[in-house]
């Protein structure tokens, strides 16, 4: 994890709300903040642009003190090197997507340009766009080019709020591929508020969950997602995050091996996309894909089988459990999580420590 270079202390206090958060966030990558409606998301990413006069503590970005209210510091919007992208993209419709490109670039100081206008044409693919005007792009071109427009004013912080929200779901497909390279090139720390654990965990690196104006918890994604204190654990979509890198191919097969922290898992490649050794990947595990068996299944169809040891078996809804295993037969690996009945759990008596085998019925290789 890279060293810590953004820096959130904030109250913020609107009567029958009151935001209270001390955040040490990673100076590299996205951190999803996320949490119930309400529960302050919004606020954060206000105090951290300087949105929000009222609010006290300090705010620190790259070395740079934006707010310390103890020593009276408190920088205003314009002064803050930040890029703010909105659940609707708000571009200039009398400019042309060139036009509005250059608008972020011209109106940031030469001192604080690292980048030219261009800079984001080709991390997310609108280059074909320019002399067009808003009314004539797709909503995830529009945020395409928002984002594009953000990233011409060489920002230190790239502020989005909801950015796929009000999009339906083709373009949100769409555009997540682009979100997710973006995510490789940028040399910038991204705060992203969202709702969706599923673009939590296709995008993120670190989560901040709020509840009701303060930090429940924070931490890497891998370690968020599994917590089984946590909701994010517990819910329909509740899915494990793992990191691989390939070792081999089976042209035979279509088949690509896989290593993750204990164990190795196989997935079905098409010739077109052959990895390469060493490629690495982002693999989601959805809970409910994940079976549980005492003995090694010696005749099943499941590609991947993994010994694993249990950890915890926490209760969910309506006669489901989740179980938080770690993989390896030394249970020294990482993470994954299975959600079956109550009933199997009970059947298996499945309990801390016990040795069992992880059917995994389907891998998602996100990038
Ligand atoms: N301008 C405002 N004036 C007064 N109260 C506000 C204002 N903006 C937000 N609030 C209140 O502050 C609380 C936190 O709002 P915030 O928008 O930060 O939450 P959020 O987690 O982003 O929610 P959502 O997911 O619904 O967007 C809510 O109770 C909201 O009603």
């Amino acid at each position: 994890m890279s060293k810590t270079t953004l820096t959130l202390n904030a109250r913020l206090d609107r009567g029958d709300f009151a935001l209270d958060v001390e955040l040490a966030l990673p100076g590299h990558g996205i951190t999803a903040l996320f949490g119930p409606s309400g529960s302050g998301k919004t606020s954060c990413l206000r105090v951290l642009a300087g949105l929000e006069r009222k609010a006290t503590g300090t705010v620190v970005v790259a070395g740079q003190t934006w707010q310390d209210s103890a020593r009276g510091v408190f920088l205003p919007t314009h002064q803050r090197a930040l890029g703010y992208v909105f659940q609707e993209a708000s571009l200039f419709d009398h400019l042309t997507v060139e036009g509005n490109l250059r608008f972020g670039f011209d109106r940031t100081p030469a001192a604080q340009r690292r980048h030219d206008w261009r800079h984001g044409l080709d991390l997310l693919g609108i280059g074909h766009l320019l002399q067009r005007r808003p009314h004539e792009l797709s909503g995830g071109e529009r945020q395409r080019v928002a984002i594009a427009r953000a990233l011409a004013t060489s920002p230190q912080l790239l502020l989005m709020d909801e950015p796929l929200a009000a999009l339906d779901a083709a373009r949100k497909a769409e555009i997540l591929p682009w979100l997710e390279q973006l995510h490789e090139s940028l040399d910038v720390p991204v705060v992203y508020v969202t709702h969706s654990l599923d673009e939590v965990a296709r995008l993120a690196d670190h989560v901040v969950l709020l509840e009701q104006g303060r930090v429940r918890a924070d931490g890497p994604l891998a370690d968020m997602l599994t917590r089984s204190d946590l909701p994010l654990s517990r819910g329909d979509s509740a899915v494990s995050v793992l990191q691989g890198h390939c070792s081999g191919y089976s042209p035979a097969d279509q088949l690509a091996v896989y290593e993750i922290e204990g164990g190795q898992l196989l997935l079905p490649q098409s010739r077109q996309g052959v990895p390469q050794p060493g490629t690495r990947a982002r693999l989601h595990i959805q809970a409910r894909d994940v079976s549980l068996s005492l003995v090694m299944p010696s005749q099943t169809s499941v590609l991947n089988v993994l010994p694993a040891v249990v950890d915890s078996v926490t209760e969910n809804t309506a006669g489901q459990v989740v179980v938080s295993l770690r993989l390896g037969a030394d249970g020294q690996g990482a993470t994954l999580l299975s959600r079956i009945s109550s009933l199997s759990a009970r059947r298996l008596g499945l309990a801390p420590g016990q040795l069992v085998y992880a059917q995994i019925k389907g891998v998602a290789m996100v990038r």
